[in-house]
């Protein structure tokens, strides 16, 4: 158990398991996009880690941009999505991925994938270690998914609780007593 700030979290996914399931997905990245030149968008700050891992694994020649996007408040979604670091680079043509370190209402993966595809480019899918089909709420499609989960709030490998929890290696989630 870890303890951040005033919530109590439990591991969930170990380091090892992610790394076996993210290698899975870089090969099907590589198998699907060679030739391709894919752009791939990593979406901070959440997804950095898994972001790391995944392409230390990728061989397909790629190029690799960053946004940072923001809409969590403390521990749910404020409803807004906003864009805090935008895009450089143009997609026009391109086929571009997106790697994001969790799909949860889908508010932010809807707003971006209708943002990148109304820029003209070619394809437009999603990469995402984790994704809580119970609580989504927007048309989202996920092509490459590392695992669902249970509609509990999550930390570490990335993703925080308050900015906090970032740096763990797995994913920890909250402690509620009697669902652990
Ligand atoms: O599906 P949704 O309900 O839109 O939630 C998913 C988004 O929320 C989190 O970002 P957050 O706003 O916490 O920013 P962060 O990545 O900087 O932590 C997460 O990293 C996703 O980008
Ligand atoms: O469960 C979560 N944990 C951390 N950040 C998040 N952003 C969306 N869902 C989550
Ligand atoms: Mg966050």
């Amino acid at each position: 158990m870890i303890t951040i700030k005033d919530k109590t979290f439990v591991p969930f996914l170990e380091p090892v398991e992610l790394e076996k399931r993210i290698v899975e997905l870089a090969r099907e990245l590589d198998k699907d996009y060679e030739g391709k030149n894919p752009l791939f968008i990593v979406v901070l700050k959440g997804a950095f880690l898994f972001a790391a891992e995944l392409f230390k694994h990728l061989s397909t020649p790629c190029e690799i941009t960053f946004v940072r996007l923001s809409s969590y408040e403390s521990m749910g979604s404020s409803g807004r999505v906003k864009q805090i670091i935008g895009l450089e680079e143009s997609v026009q043509d391109r086929h571009v991925v997106i790697v994001e370190d969790i799909v949860d209402t889908g508010l932010t993966m809807a707003q971006l994938t209708a943002q990148l595809s109304g820029q003209g480019a070619s394809s437009v899918e999603i990469a995402t270690l984790l994704h809580k089909p119970d609580a989504l709420r927007e048309d989202v499609r996920i092509r490459y998914l590392g695992f669902k989960i249970e509609n509990r709030f999550v930390v570490g490998f990335g993703l925080d609780y308050e900015e906090h929890g970032r740096n763990l290696a797995g994913i920890h989630v909250l402690y509620e007593k009697g669902a652990e």
